[in-house]
């Protein structure tokens, strides 16, 4: 039976800020202690989502972490009542308090890999949340992660749910945003894990720069607890140094669907090899690899606009939309490329602009902020459908946010006792509204 694809975006967190955790996430450095605004960045991120499901796609919704997290805080030695515990690590440790305080979840492409059950040995959908370990701040959502989508993707007879790789570097796993999966029409399909650097092999190429957040050997780990056989996957090097200019992700530079791979030219070590080994485990299938030259597209241009870091969805058979940041429109080279693009005789046909600033200021375009999830029509019904965006949902979760979020928030404002309470009460009522059950440790 032939998948559909599903998206599950997201929701911003009441605390989206600006904290510059990200080293190597070039965005996130230039943008570190502005003021951010959380209610208007859930509001962009709602209306991508209607804006999807309007086009016919199915769209779902993934809940945002509690935050602060107040139970690391507390593991790193802040004590004492809530109010104080935020008190004294701000005052000690702003850092800390700061990441233990970020709404970075809302990166779903961060949250976990996911394998189609036309890939794996059961025939079951695979997720595996990523351990995020490169990055203090992330490495702190994988178990509320896989809370989350245990209770979105619940009935065990569809979907087989894996913890997180051990946490240490050797298998440092940043998730579905260096996962793509290409198939044919019959659905056969192909996934292509993208690392930054091999753990076990010293020596081999890396960045120098900026961190490799992927490993070869977690991505290997993966594609094992997911039940994939050699045919169906391709591991395949990024170059370490567009990692370096700030493709701290593989979907900064490359983005796949259906039979379309659509990359800068500096994107993979070796190109050619990829290419090679893609025709050859997708035979019989007409396949476009769009690929995009320096001369045209620079890597700094490509980092700036995230052209990369657009969804490529299928509208209708051999018709496909990219979904684009308006950066994309507001950077001269891009939007040249772009207006050529749709004149070539490729799938794809239309681009459509989504305003998704706030994110995009913290280094998260349109497909950072969605979960891939393939489904065959029996899965689909299994989904927990208070997840699933409709127009009701859409209401219900716009008035929420407006009911509930700040107009603006600066790191400074995340010692404030009144936010955690705020958060609490926000989410709280969230896991009503998606009929999640206690998935935070405040409702445990
Ligand atoms: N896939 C996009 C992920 C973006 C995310 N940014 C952040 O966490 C920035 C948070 C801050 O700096 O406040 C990251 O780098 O993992």
């Amino acid at each position: 039976m032939i998948e559909q694809e599903a998206n599950f975006d997201g929701l911003v967190g009441p605390t989206h800020n600006y904290a510059g955790l990200s080293w190597g996430n070039v965005a996130s450095n230039r943008h570190a202690k502005s003021m951010s605004h959380p209610r208007e960045a859930a509001l962009q991120g709602l209306s991508k989502m209607k804006a999807l499901a309007d086009m016919g796609l199915v769209q779902g919704v993934l809940a945002p972490q509690a935050r602060p997290d107040t139970d690391t805080l507390r593991r790193l030695g802040f004590a004492g009542t809530d109010a104080q515990v935020l008190d004294s690590a701000f005052r000690e440790a702003p850092h800390l308090l700061a990441a233990c305080s970020s709404a970075s979840a809302m990166w779903t492409a961060n949250a976990a890999t996911v394998s189609p059950g036309a890939d794996t040995l059961d025939g079951r959908v695979h997720f595996t949340p990523a351990n995020l370990v490169n990055k203090f701040h992330r490495s702190i959502e994988h178990e509320v992660t896989g809370r989350i989508l245990r209770s979105v993707f619940a009935d065990e007879a569809h979907f087989c749910h894996h913890q997180a790789l051990p946490a240490h570097d050797d298998f440092g796993d940043e998730g579905a945003a260096n996962h793509t999966r290409l198939h044919n029409e019959q659905g056969h399909g192909l996934e292509l894990f993208v690392y930054g650097r091999r753990a076990h092999q010293p020596g081999a190429p890396a960045p120098r720069r900026f961190p490799a957040r992927q490993t070869l050997e977690a991505s290997r780990a993966v594609a094992r607890l997911h039940g994939l056989s050699e045919c169906k996957t391709a591991f395949i090097q990024q170059n370490p140094a567009v990692i370096d200019q700030g493709v701290f992700h593989n979907d900064v530079i490359a983005v796949g669907n259906g039979n379309v791979l659509f990359y800068h030219q500096q994107a993979f070590l070796d190109t050619q090899g990829m290419q090679a080994e893609v025709r050859r485990k997708l035979p019989d299938t007409e396949l476009h690899f769009i690929e995009v030259k320096n001369d045209e597209v620079p890597v700094a241009d490509a980092v700036k606009s995230y052209l990369f870091n657009t969804q490529l969805v299928t509208l209708k058979p051999g018709h496909m939309a990219l979904i684009a940041p308006t950066e994309c429109a507001g950077t001269p080279s891009v939007n040249a490329y772009l207006e050529r693009l749709l004149a070539m005789n490729t799938p794809i046909r239309e681009v459509r602009f989504m305003d998704v600033k706030q994110s995009m200021q913290n280094g998260g375009g349109p497909a950072c902020l969605r979960l891939r999830v393939a489904m065959n029509q029996a899965q689909l019904n299994a989904v927990n459908p208070a997840c699933l965006m409709n127009d009701r949902l859409y209401g219900r979760l716009t008035d929420w946010v407006q009911r509930h979020y700040r107009d603006r928030l600066h790191p400074n404002d995340l010692r404030d006792p009144a936010l955690l309470e705020e958060s609490r009460a926000a989410l709280d009522e969230l896991t009503q509204i998606l009929e999640l059950g206690s998935v935070y440790p405040f409702q445990r």
